[in-house]
């Protein structure tokens, strides 16, 4: 129990007749890196608005911290990036900083510094918001989302709008704030790449019901391999795979690509046999399924989902 810091039982909120979320259970241990995947309007922050207490549940109860003080709790060990902050923008990044410990009453002489160097602001504390770049910006947020040292954090996209080198650095912030300050994490996203990037163990929301809960680990073990094909003729190939090779599980994903999800380990002998009968194999690699691959997969009719059967989920 003591290693469980958020467990969330039946949760649900429903706006009129709308429920946006719906009975999710979901948990988030210390050390996580959590992943909370969903695509747009799923119920990702109206969840983590739930978990701090921003929005009153319709039903259903959060647990945080096995605690009988959720309030304390939230103000003293968790910090968060829900909505997107403003700041002072003629202030300067330290002034900012200087501001939101005032707000919150952290007394700590030596936070803010310890704070710039964590965020990689440091050389940058005496510029004004105004010239800091969007990525900065975020770096500062989570600044203030961390200053206090909380032992949990909740972001809320953490990487939305920004460029692919603002990207890299909010994730190698996370991953520093994981690794060195041990902060357990959990980051909303539709964005699969970065959760792929990132996560220890992944939620998958959808329609406001959390489908999955699954370490990335255990999924990365179980996700099955595949022989990508890049052919020129993808009728005469299915034809040949089909009655040469008796190989029935198959995907067309474009004209020009077929994944073959069995015999994977005879790729040599498939090769072979397709060219001998006048296929022309531009490329064929053997790949494994990525996070994209089974969140569409999980995401859709769950009765026809090919990774669904194989993982026996
Ligand atoms: N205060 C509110 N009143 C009515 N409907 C709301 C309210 N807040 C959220 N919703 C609706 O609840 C649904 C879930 O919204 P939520 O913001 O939790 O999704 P999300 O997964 O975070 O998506 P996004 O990334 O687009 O914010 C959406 O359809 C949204 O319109």
């Amino acid at each position: 129990m003591e290693n469980i810091l958020v467990q969330t039982e039946q949760l649900t909120k429903a706006y009129g007749p709308h429920t946006v979320v719906d009975q999710v259970n979901l948990t988030i241990q210390r050390g996580d890196i959590y992943g909370f995947l969903g695509q747009n309007g799923a119920g990702k922050t109206t969840t983590l608005r739930m978990i701090v207490g921003l929005v009153k549940p319709t039903s259903g109860t959060v647990h945080l911290f096995n605690t009988r003080n959720p309030k304390q709790a939230v103000l003293e060990r968790v910090g968060t990036m829900i909505d997107m902050p403003g700041f002072y923008k003629n202030l300067t990044v330290s002034e900012n900083l200087a501001i939101h410990c005032e707000l919150i009453g952290l007394k700590d002489p030596t936070a803010i510094e310890r704070c710039l160097h964590q965020i990689g602001l440091w050389e940058a504390r005496n510029k004004t918001v105004r010239k800091l770049s969007m990525g900065m910006r975020q770096r500062l947020a989570i600044g203030r989302a961390i200053i206090h040292q909380p032992e949990l954090l909740l972001l809320d996209e953490p990487t939305n709008g920004l460029d692919p080198v603002g990207i890299r650095e909010i994730r190698e912030l996370l991953l520093q704030l994981s690794r060195q300050q041990q902060i357990t994490l959990l980051v909303s996203s539709h964005l699969l790449s970065e959760i792929d990037q990132l996560a220890t163990r992944i939620g998958i929301i959808h329609h406001g019901k959390l489908l999955q809960e699954i370490d990335t680990s255990i999924l990365r073990q179980r996700m099955p391999s595949y022989l990508e094909l890049k052919i020129v003729e993808p009728s005469r190939t299915l034809f040949i795979l089909e009655q040469h090779l008796g190989i029935a599980k198959y995907e067309l994903s474009d004209p020009g690509t077929i994944r073959l999800y069995e015999h994977v380990e005879d790729s040599a002998e498939i090769i072979r046999t397709l060219v001998m009968n006048g296929v022309q194999v531009i490329e064929a690699v053997r790949k494994n399924a990525s996070l994209e691959d089974y969140f569409i997969d999980t995401i859709s009719t769950r009765e026809a989902s090919y990774y669904a059967q194989y993982l026996a989920l």
